[in-house]
């Protein structure tokens, strides 16, 4: 009789005999064993015994199982596998592990290598440790399950004739069978096979699942570490604690717990006691069915939700969300009262806005504007947006009296419009001095640009700081502005003519760019500190103005939209006038104009007598030009007369335009000087220096004896302006000789006013000196 075959009978003739009494609650449990010697039953030396040990004796979960494992593998199939005891215990394993659908099949050849204690988890993959884990814990449950089976294998009476293969392939229940029972029907080995087959490929299917799950889960798994398993736990506490801060303190709890037990577990893995508990519980019972599969969250169905209203306010539409838009256009033709925009669509959320308030179609901001994002700003820009009275500004101040005030005649009927009296005198009109409302004047421009500064936002500070490639920063627009509309203010610290000379001598003397204007009452505007409208390049073709006018009895200057108006993105500009006074201030001017004069200032005289002859009388022709004309002889035989006698040196030159500034710097210098001082004697209502001509005589006489001496060094010092003109945004300036420099700055200080003048204007009691350069410049 095959050895296995005699044990089952034998087996089963003791648990006839036991029937009433369920071995796993009886006080005796049957285990399998080998006989301690060779006549203790049979001559056989494969026969095992059936030994029964008492409750008390029982055997600890891992003394049993290793004895049940060692024992009953020996017993069972000592000869038939000779590859020794692990791998009868791996193959059991294995297939206890099949039936409960627990893991896939394994490759033979990973469990023919394992074996229960040699093993460690460390070394091992994390399949194979999953694995090992699954059949330790499966040990451990043996020798308890043992009864169950044999007492399940009663139950049914399966046979299992087929003898090894029925071993590895169906319960063990079939091992039961006894050779008598070969008789058995094949029909119902059939069903039984039947059965078994469909029990394998649900297993599959469950095994197929419980793979997939596995894999998910490994792949999010922490990558197990090498190290020293206390250094591990000790780190954990660490964080343990840290985490507790942020409310984590539970789940890192459990998460430190189970990994030590995993770290303790691999490197006693022979015996483990406690199983891990989330292997167990895949394990146990989470095994997913094929009935109720678990869906990734990303495969889940979506539902679509459709906008029903809201996008066009103002414009109901219906609109069917399923339909394309053709469709919903036939759909919906006959309902709608009004033609629908073919043209363009409305901006979203506009539509309210646009039959309220009859708004024009408008792009979004950051889609109309031309600028790129993250243009380089000015740093060292400190904001003024109101004009501040530094040091004795504010007591020499003379206040305006309201008698001076201009009142306006103007009649609601017409309203303040361009023949308005005080918008001719660049007075504001404000509810003191225009009967008018403000809807109905129309010469309120500051207080326009206030409200619309108030309301914030890019387009209605309607301007932004850009950086140029050849004049540092510059301003551009945000928006369109209407011809002759205020943009932007001009304000900084207003300063006295001392304070300004102070200032140039000391804190600007190194600085390229001034930011200094001609103000009102002899006072200048320092813009160091000031609005953006600092930032306003020159221009010899300008699209802007700027304006000095009397706001509620207050000078203040703005800059306002020239007579074309501006688009948005342009670059604003005005006409600098500007007027050098030093050499050092004079500047090349890159507008790029065609008619531009080559320097930050007056167009130089010797272009101007060759202008042609034609252009002359045309230019004079008329009223005003003729009121010109006079003013600029006056000026030009001056000038003149002064030039021919500072013509000392045989080669010197007026200076050229487009930056050639090889010709003797000090002639140019005296005839600017000299040309100074005439304009200020014939024309300019500041009197200051004009009301003492002696000394402007002895300071021009005295230049001029300078001049001569000082020739030869001015090849340097006109070398030095060459250089500003490749100068760089924020780059120090060419120190000039210093003797140069002191002459220039003594002559500052008796004269130069400002070392830009401002086209402001046109106000009754101050006619800037400017004006009356440009016009002469223009005959
Ligand atoms: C009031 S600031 C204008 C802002 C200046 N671009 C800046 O970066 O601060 C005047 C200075 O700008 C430069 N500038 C303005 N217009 C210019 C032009 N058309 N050509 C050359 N330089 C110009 C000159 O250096 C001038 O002294």
């Amino acid at each position: 009789m095959p050895l296995r075959q005699s044990l089952l009978s034998f087996y089963r003739t003791h648990t006839s005999k036991n029937e009433s009494e369920p071995f796993t609650s009886s006080k005796t449990r049957p285990t399998l064993t080998r006989a301690a010697s060779p006549s203790s039953s049979d001559t056989d030396p494969d026969t095992i015994v059936v030994s029964t040990y008492s409750q008390s004796q029982l055997p600890t979960p891992s003394e049993s199982s290793l004895d049940v494992s060692i024992e009953d593998a020996r017993a069972v199939s000592m000869k038939q596998v000779p590859k020794g005891r692990a791998r009868r215990v791996s193959r059991r394993l294995a297939r206890d592990e099949r039936q409960n659908g627990l893991i896939e099949d394994m490759e033979d050849e990973s469990i023919k290598n394992r074996t229960v204690s040699g093993e460690t988890l460390v070394n091992m993959d994390n399949t194979s440790q999953s694995t090992l884990v699954k059949e330790s814990i499966a040990a451990l449950d043996l020798a308890w399950n043992m009864s169950e089976v044999f007492a399940r294998e009663n139950k049914t009476g399966l046979l299992d004739a087929k003898g090894q293969k029925a071993l590895d392939d169906s319960d063990f229940a079939d091992t039961t069978q006894n050779a008598d029972e070969d008789m058995v029907d094949e029909e119902e080995n059939r069903l039984q096979e039947e059965k078994a087959a469909a029990k394998k490929a649900k297993m599959a299917a469950n095994n197929k699942l419980w793979e997939e799950r596995r894999k998910t889960a490994e792949k999010h798994a922490t990558r197990r570490s090498s190290r020293i398993p206390g250094f591990d736990k000790a780190g954990e506490i660490a964080s343990m604690f840290a985490n507790s801060v942020l409310g984590k303190r539970k789940d890192r709890g459990s998460e430190v717990e189970s990994r030590s037990r995993k770290s303790m577990g691999s490197l006693a893995t022979s015996s483990i006691q406690e199983p891990d508990k989330k292997k167990r519980r895949v394990s146990e019972g989470a095994t997913p069915t094929l009935e109720e599969p678990i869906q990734p969250k990303s495969q889940r169905r979506r539902e679509k939700k459709w906008l029903a209203s809201g996008l066009y306010a103002g414009q109901p539409r219906v609109f069917d969300g399923r339909l394309n838009e053709s469709k919903n256009r036939q759909k919906s033709a006959p309902v709608l009262p009004f033609k629908e925009n073919t043209v363009l669509p409305l901006p979203m959320y506009a539509g309210e806005r646009l039959l309220k308030q009859g708004r024009d179609f408008k792009l979004p901001f950051d889609i109309f504007s031309p600028l790129p994002a993250g243009q380089p700003k000015p740093d060292e820009w400190r904001k003024v947006n109101k004009n501040v009275f530094v040091g004795d500004a504010a007591q020499s101040w003379r206040v305006s009296k309201y008698d001076e005030y201009s009142s306006c005649m103007c009649k609601p009927e017409t309203g303040c419009d361009h023949n308005c009296m005080n918008r001719c005198m660049f007075y504001e009109c404000d509810e003191r001095n225009c009967d008018l409302t403000a809807e109905q004047c129309g010469n309120r421009q500051f207080e326009d640009l206030r409200q619309r500064v108030k309301k914030g936002g890019k387009y209605n500070v309607g301007v932004e700081v850009i950086k140029t490639a050849d004049r540092g920063y510059g301003v551009r627009s945000n928006r369109t502005f209407e011809p002759n509309q205020i943009i932007v203010e001009y304000t900084g610290e207003i300063i006295t003519q001392e304070e300004c000379e102070r200032r140039m001598k000391s804190m600007y003397k190194n600085n390229e760019c001034y930011y200094l204007m001609l103000f009102d009452q002899n006072m200048i505007i320092d813009a160091t500190r000031g609005s953006i409208a600092r930032f306003v390049n020159h221009s010899c073709a300008p699209n802007c103005r700027m304006e000095k006018w009397t706001v509620n009895g207050k000078p203040r200057m703005a800059l306002f939209a020239g007579d074309r108006g501006i688009m948005t993105g342009e670059e604003l500009s005005y006409d600098y006038n500007f007027d050098p006074y030093s050499l050092k201030n004079v500047q090349v001017c890159h507008c790029g104009a065609e008619n531009c004069r080559g320097v930050l200032g007056p167009r130089p005289k010797e272009e101007r007598k060759q202008k042609s002859p034609e252009e002359e009388p045309k230019k004079r022709s008329g009223k005003l030009a003729g009121a010109k004309r006079k003013i600029a002889e006056v000026i030009e035989e001056g000038t003149i007369r002064l030039t021919k006698k500072a013509k000392v040196a045989p080669k010197a030159k007026v200076y050229r335009s487009n930056s050639n500034f090889n010709s003797p710097v000090t002639v140019r210098k005296l005839k600017v000087l000299k040309k100074t001082v005439l304009h200020k004697q014939n024309t300019s209502p500041l009197k200051g220096l004009a009301r003492q001509p002696s000394k402007l005589k002895k300071i021009v006489a005295s230049a001029k004896v300078k001049a001569a001496k000082q020739r030869v060094v001015s090849t340097t010092s006109s070398t030095a302006l060459i250089d500003n003109d490749d100068r760089k945004p924020g780059a120090k300036p060419v120190s000039r000789s210093s003797s140069l420099r002191e002459k220039a700055s003594s002559v500052k200080s008796r004269m130069v006013r400002t070392v830009r003048g401002a086209q402001s204007g046109r106000s009754r009691t101050i006619r800037p000196i400017m004006d009356e350069m440009d016009e002469k410049n223009d005959l």
